[in-house]
């Protein structure tokens, strides 16, 4: 094997309080307009179109999209509701079937993960904490705190984002605002 053939090695700094990255590549930003069907809260929904606030971004390094790579990215969930319901992101299934790795690594937030026989599991992610989404898991990621949500995902470069299954049919189950804290309906 020569050098020619061989992509080279790279690294990348994290912040992991504020999600920054370097270098990095800003992938995802999506507001409220790329996203308000997914809120149940109609009133809502119109009462915050007009603002139109960012709800989260993803910051990704250069890793090509393709199979046998991993792909990695720094995503940064917004404090803040629209009606009961906590900023969120859109949620997916890969298109090719796959495991997705998960670290909190700034404020509070969980995932929740669904298959497509409807079956349900939230977790946590405090800073620290690792979640593995396994193969069939569609995932959404949420932030039930006060200051903005940061994670880390590396996902295999041929996963592929499915959106469509969970526009049409969303998730079974919603996380809102309990008091000072959240509960899943
Ligand atoms: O793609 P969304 O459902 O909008 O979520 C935003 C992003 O969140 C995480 O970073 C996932 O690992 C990404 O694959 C995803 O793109
Ligand atoms: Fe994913």
């Amino acid at each position: 094997m020569t050098l020619e053939n061989l992509q080279l090695p790279l690294a990348t700094m994290l912040d992991l309080a504020s999600g920054d990255m370097d270098p990095y590549a800003l992938v995802v930003e999506r507001r409220l307009s790329h996203m308000a069907e997914a809120y149940h809260d109609r009133a809502a929904v119109t009462a915050a179109a007009g603002e139109d606030p960012v709800i989260y971004r993803a910051y990704e390094a250069d890793v090509p999209h393709e199979a046998s790579q991993l792909v990695y990215r720094m995503t940064i969930i917004e404090p803040g509701r629209i009606g009961d319901e906590f900023y969120m992101t859109k949620g997916h299934h890969h298109v090719v079937d796959s495991g997705e790795f998960y670290l909190g690594t700034a404020g509070t937030g969980a995932v929740v993960m669904q298959t497509r026989s409807g079956e349900v599991r939230v977790e946590e992610m405090p800073p620290g904490r690792a979640v593995y989404v396994p193969p069939g898991w569609a995932h959404r990621s949420v932030n039930v705190g006060t200051e903005p949500f940061v994670f880390l995902a590396v996902f295999f470069g041929n996963a592929g984002h499915d959106y469509a299954s969970i526009e049409r049919d969303g998730f079974a189950v919603r996380v809102l605002a309990d008091g000072d804290g959240y509960r899943v309906g």
